[in-house]
């Protein structure tokens, strides 16, 4: 079995969990609160910023020259398409910046990785992020109703044939990491995806709860 098909195996429950989130439900509805939707992408953009530098670190620890050159491209144009979507939806609106607890847990959980894991468990920390956007986008696509939804860009970015391309490659990457590592870093590996999946959850149910700082 590939290390990417234990990894999906492992993180199904909360995959479902996605799924079944209000968010994502009124998402795929076209209902959902604009403010929280604007709130998601806000924080989005904090998030993709270091989301990029993570991946361009990853590229830089990176020994194949091949592989080094797709974490480069998604540091670039897949950032870059998604921070286009951000755009769209949020045109010249003033967006408040200051990071969510949420949004500073993962992308505070990549850095670390990257900074203090191996390179397969910080690739392994990213994965979910194209994974899981992937799945969402091609579900909403094959379950929404026939009618209009303001977010249909969002859903179709995600659920579209180049995000699919770049998701493809991350997770082929992966699956060459964990053949050419040790039995305990591939465990690391999947221990690292399974967290940064909670925190996949976690982003969306803050932005539906509009998150703040307790204190
Ligand atoms: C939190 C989060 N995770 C994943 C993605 C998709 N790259 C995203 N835009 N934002």
């Amino acid at each position: 079995m590939k290390w990417s098909e234990e990894a999906w195996r492992r993180i199904e429950g909360i995959y479902t969990q996605i799924l079944e989130h209000p968010f994502i439900i009124e998402l795929m509805s076209g209902e959902l609160d604009r403010e929280k939707f604007n709130f998601y992408l806000t924080q989005d953009s904090l998030y993709l910023a270091e989301f990029g530098k993570v991946l361009a670190g990853i590229a830089v620890k990176l020994e194949d020259s091949e592989q080094r050159k797709e974490f480069l491209n998604f540091a670039s144009d897949t950032v870059a398409v998604e921070q286009a979507l951000h755009q769209f939806y949020l045109k010249d609106q003033k967006q408040n910046s200051s990071v969510s607890p949420s949004c500073l847990l993962y992308t505070s959980f990549i850095h670390k990785q990257l900074a203090t894991a191996s390179v397969e468990e910080a690739a392994a920390a990213v994965l979910p992020c194209f994974w899981i956007y992937k799945k969402v986008g091609d579900y909403i696509l094959a379950n929404q109703e026939e009618q209009e939804n303001q977010y249909q860009n969002w859903i179709d970015t995600y659920g579209g044939e180049e995000f699919a391309l770049a998701v493809e490659k991350a997770i082929e990457i992966c699956d060459h990491l964990a053949v050419n590592t040790s039995i305990e870093k591939r465990k690391q590996m999947w221990n690292a995806f399974v967290k940064a999946s909670k925190m996949e959850w976690m982003f969306w149910d803050s932005a539906y709860k509009k998150e703040t700082w307790p204190v």
